[in-house]
């Protein structure tokens, strides 16, 4: 399990790895800065070398904040000097971390100032223009960052209000593409614990996009959480020395390889159909057939002990002809998967989608809630206060619209507008509120998939291409998370494994082009046999 923790974990568990943290005079750095300085300059210089041949030098300019994140980035710098490296300090601010400068000076690293507004490295050079815009970098500055290799962005760390000011940005707007951007901690400008991205006057994300992003200790929550997942790049975690037990519980989670073949359901010897689940399907309708065919699909390619099909005559007719495995009709079963392209006027859809809902609410058979079964939903939770989160397996899975109309429907009362783009900037907020005031477990699809319960545990998944943003690619996800609540596995486990596994066979599904909806239903059981036997995702 890949795991991230909150800022305020994270200053405690330093404060207890290092009982002299505050009372260092500037200039002697402690061990954790040491160590954290040590294995990223160990990170950027493998991939350099993987990238020239070679460390001598590679051209790396450092982006100085104030704070000790700029402190990490220049004692890093200082070892990759002592590499073989040219290493250029541009300093954002009016001052900048006395040990980190001591020794990249020592090393034989350079220090400009970075903005074009500031005098020298003791100025600041912090004002925006009259028009709000970025200061612009100084033209040293832009000369070091044309030619660079690698810069690493040591602006601000988890010590950093959301945002870049002025001086900062002009840096920023500076980087080559062909740079190789390794963001120190946290890519500067995002919201370390929200995974927010603030955003400019003309509307673009104000922070770093980086390639790599050096973590220290732990994954900070805005690392694996949308929207800031996008910017980040890949996350390597480096070991300074914290203690689990004084980093607490993971603020955000994701599933890794081992722990979705752990939780992938296995067939044993005393297993039969019944055993292994039964999932019920209320799924399309006479105008969106297709859904019922892509829910279908993924059921039973996800390895449904049986699935039974409820729908009205047509869509239920191409079910059998495309499905021989799907049973038509209502009938006992483990689990629902109601609502993936059902229209909430269709009467005839109505009806079992209100008995799967009173199944989940009434006698607890874990259940589904997709697209057009979320009004009724909401009707309920309205009429009935929030779903009872210990006799219910209850999974929502909408996406940022119908969670956005799902919210106001629940406030509908205090007249309260939620907005789709209010949902994208602030997905963790608008999940986590979903997750209380309905007391289901809520799955927020979109790049970065988000799941949170009612009790605030917290998961993120990003593994499928952007490819996979395509008609009914959703319809699939449900028909996979419906297989796996049918097999007993908890809402929050279904949800981010059927994900994960959605995700992968849409990657095997493109193999880097577009792709189809039902090729993603039809891509599952390769990568379920390649995760069960080699603990892996297929490559
Ligand atoms: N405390 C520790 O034990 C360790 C800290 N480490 C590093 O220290 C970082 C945290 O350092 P700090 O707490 O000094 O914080 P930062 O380095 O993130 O920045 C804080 C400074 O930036 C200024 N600032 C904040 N937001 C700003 C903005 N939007 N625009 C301009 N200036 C802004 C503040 O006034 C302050 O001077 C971590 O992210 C990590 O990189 C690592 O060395 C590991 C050990
Ligand atoms: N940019 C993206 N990158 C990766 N996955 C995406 C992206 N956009 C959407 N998805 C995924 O595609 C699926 C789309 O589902 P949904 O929005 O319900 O579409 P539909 O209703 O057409 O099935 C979700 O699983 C979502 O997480
Ligand atoms: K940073």
């Amino acid at each position: 399990m890949t795991t991230a923790h909150a800022v305020d974990a994270v200053r405690r568990a330093e404060a207890a790895a290092d009982p002299h943290l505050a009372s260092r005079p500037a200039g002697q750095d402690g061990p954790l800065m040491l160590r954290a300085a040590a294995g990223l300059a160990a990170v950027v210089a493998g991939e350099v070398r993987r990238r020239r041949g070679r460390l001598y030098g590679a051209r790396v300019v450092l982006l100085v904040g104030t704070g000790s994140n700029g402190g990490d980035a220049l004692h890093a710098g200082a070892r990759l000097a002592a590499g073989g490296a040219q290493v250029t300090a541009l300093l954002a601010g009016p001052r900048a971390h006395a040990g980190g400068l001591a020794s990249l000076r020592a090393a034989g690293g350079r220090v400009l100032p970075g903005a074009a507004s500031s005098g020298g490295p003791d100025r600041p050079g912090h004002q925006d223009d009259d028009r709000g815009r970025a200061a612009g970098a100084s033209s040293a500055a832009e000369v070091a960052l044309s030619g660079a290799d690698v810069v690493l962005d040591g602006l601000l760390g988890t010590g950093g209000r959301p945002g870049l000011d002025a001086a900062a940005a002009g840096l920023v707007a500076a980087v080559p593409p062909a740079a190789l951007v390794v963001a120190v901690d946290v890519p500067s400008g995002v919201d370390a614990d929200s995974g927010e991205l603030p955003r400019d006057a003309a509307g673009r994300p104000s922070c770093v996009h980086a390639d790599l992003t050096v973590t220290f200790g732990t994954a900070k929550p805005a690392l694996l959480l949308p929207p800031a997942a996008r910017v980040v790049g890949r996350v390597v975690v480096v070991d300074i020395g914290l203690d689990p037990a004084a980093l607490g519980p993971a603020a955000v989670e994701e599933l890794d390889p081992e722990q979705a073949a752990l939780l992938w359901p296995v067939p044993g010897p005393q297993d039969d159909k019944y055993s292994r689940g039964v999932l019920g399907v209320v799924a399309g309708g006479d105008t969106y057939t297709g859904a019922a065919l892509l829910c279908t699909t993924a059921a039973v390619r996800a390895g449904a002990g049986m699935v039974r099909y409820v729908g009205p005559p047509r869509p239920t007719e191409l079910v059998r002809q495309r499905l021989p495995e799907v049973v038509p009709g209502a009938g006992r079963v483990q689990a629902w998967a109601v609502g993936s392209g059902v229209d909430p006027d269709d009467d005839a859809q109505a009806g079992p989608l209100a008995q799967a809902l009173a199944a989940a609410v009434d006698d607890g058979v874990p259940c589904l809630l997709d697209a057009g079964a979320l009004p009724a939903l909401a009707a309920r939770v309205r009429a009935g206060g929030p779903l009872d989160p210990e006799g219910t397996a209850v999974l929502l899975t909408p996406h940022a619209g119908e969670l956005a109309r799902l919210l106001a429907e629940l406030g509908r009362e205090d007249g309260e507008r939620v907005e789709r783009s209010a949902v994208e900037e602030r997905p963790l907020e608008h999940a986590l509120r979903a997750a209380r005031a309905t007391g289901a477990v809520v799955l927020l699809k979109g790049s970065t998939t988000l799941l949170a319960t009612p009790d605030g545990r917290v998961r993120a998944q990003t593994d499928g291409p952007g490819w996979l943003g395509t008609a009914g690619a959703g319809d699939v996800l449900a028909g996979i998370a419906g297989v796996l609540l049918a097999a007993g596995l908890a809402p929050f486990d279904a949800g981010a494994l059927a994900t994960a596994v959605h995700g992968r066979a849409a990657a095997v599904a493109s193999a880097g082009g577009p792709l189809h909806a039902e090729a993603v239903a039809l891509a599952v059981p390769g990568v379920v046999a390649h995760l069960l036997t080699r603990r892996e995702w297929p490559a």
